[in-house]
């Protein structure tokens, strides 16, 4: 079947709402003194905004075949992304089918691979695949789901991030997860202030309860291990990104240090699959979480679950929403998901890229039906009630 061509690419630029590098306003949870790898400045330390975190704002890709139909996606970049989608990556799919996503990648990646290979121009990249499966999706009236090879289980199960894991286990979720509040700089009255946190929380959600710290890059070897071994008096199910994400040879150490049945997990930072062949050649984890919209998209996803899943590890990507709730229903070795808690104090369920998606499905009871995911592509349509800004064309 010959499906009609991609006709035209469009990235726009969006302030305001999303999901955890976007906008959000004063008094949110995430942006509440969490520790960061700036928080060893004093003046960077309460505010993730502070030192820029929404400083690029939300990229939207937009594909638009030859009879009209549109395939968008929503990550992060913003302008600078803009520039790179219209620019520079646009050139690799007009004229093009959109069943040729391999060859799309492939061009896209190694076009940029000389100012690229990871971050912001991943994200792009990202962008872009990720509009692709949603257009292919589209044509072919299935769910990209359908396309990784259809759901392995009827449903997903959840746990939440946020600050109030207690809550979170109210709403059914399996886990909570919460943001590391004090990092290296904050001394050891800061070590005991975060293990006060947990074991308080430890205290509200009783003994079975899975409870996670983020620890968002924070820290070093030594001040991980502490808070590791710590934490497992608390029961600590897993301690995440805990060093910098360029720091294969300290997750090796800090994985060999870490209490028996403590899972280290990290990945969210990463890109591609020869990143995360690192982390796993490396023995740097037990769970790798790459976020579909900054390791390269679906199709770089498909590959990097695929290396993991021949190693015995868990894929459990990053947040991200639709994007990675039709992959994670498609893999064994992906058993439960992430839902970023976006209300700002974590007493809800609100949809995780609001106001950007329309017709985002949210958990329910902490769980959501495979068939929650039963629309074209990924399922969402895009709010056009947004200011969409778009800084170049070509
Ligand atoms: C809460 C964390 O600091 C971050 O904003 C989100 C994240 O890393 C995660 O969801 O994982
Ligand atoms: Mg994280």
């Amino acid at each position: 079947m010959n499906l009609p061509k991609i006709a035209h690419v469009r990235a726009y630029v969006v302030r305001g709402g999303g999901a955890d590098y976007h906008d959000q306003g004063e008094g949110h949870w995430i942006d509440d003194h969490i520790a960061t790898p700036m928080s060893r400045y004093p003046e960077y330390r309460q505010s993730r905004q502070s030192f820029g975190i929404n400083v690029l704002g939300t990229l939207v890709v937009e594909i638009e075949a030859s009879d009209g139909t549109i395939g968008f996606a929503v990550t992060t970049g913003g302008e600078p992304a803009c520039y790179i989608v219209e620019k520079h990556l646009a050139r690799f799919l007009e004229g093009r089918s959109p069943t040729d996503y391999e060859k799309i990648w492939d061009q896209m990646y190694f076009s940029t691979q000389y100012y690229g290979r990871k971050g912001l121009v991943v994200n792009a990249l990202s962008g872009v695949d990720l509009a692709l499966w949603d257009l292919l999706g589209k044509l072919r009236g299935e769910p990209v789901y359908h396309m990784l090879g259809g759901a392995v289980r009827d449903e997903l199960q959840f746990y939440a991030t946020g600050a109030r894991p207690d809550l979170a286990k109210e709403m059914g979720f399996i886990g909570g997860k919460m943001p590391l509040h004090h990092g290296p700089a904050e001394g050891e009255e800061g070590l005991h202030r975060n293990i006060a946190e947990l074991a308080e929380m430890r205290s509200r959600v009783g003994p079975d309860f899975w409870l996670m710290l983020d620890c968002w890059m924070a820290l070093d070897v030594n001040y991980a291990t502490r808070l590791a071994h710590r934490a497992h008096e608390h029961g600590l199910k897993w301690i995440e990104e805990a060093l910098s994400p360029d720091d294969y040879w300290g997750y090796a150490e800090l994985k060999r240090n870490a209490p028996t049945g403590m899972l280290v997990t990290t990945g969210e930072h990463e890109a591609t699959r020869w990143g995360f062949r690192m982390l796993l050649e490396m023995e740097c984890c037990d769970i790798i979480q790459p976020d579909v919209g900054w390791c390269g998209g679906i199709t770089e996803m498909i590959k990097i679950s695929a290396l993991a899943d021949a190693r015995g590890k868990l894929v459990v990507p990053h947040g991200s929403s639709v994007y990675s709730y039709h992959f994670v229903i498609t893999r064994h070795n992906s058993p439960f998901a992430e839902f970023l808690m976006m209300a700002p104090k974590a007493d809800a369920v609100v949809p995780m890229f609001h106001p950007q998606l329309l017709g985002e499905p949210t958990p329910e009871n902490g769980r959501m039906r495979a068939s929650a995911l039963d629309k074209p592509g990924f399922g969402v349509e895009l709010n056009r009630d947004i200011a969409l800004h778009r800084p170049y064309t070509h």
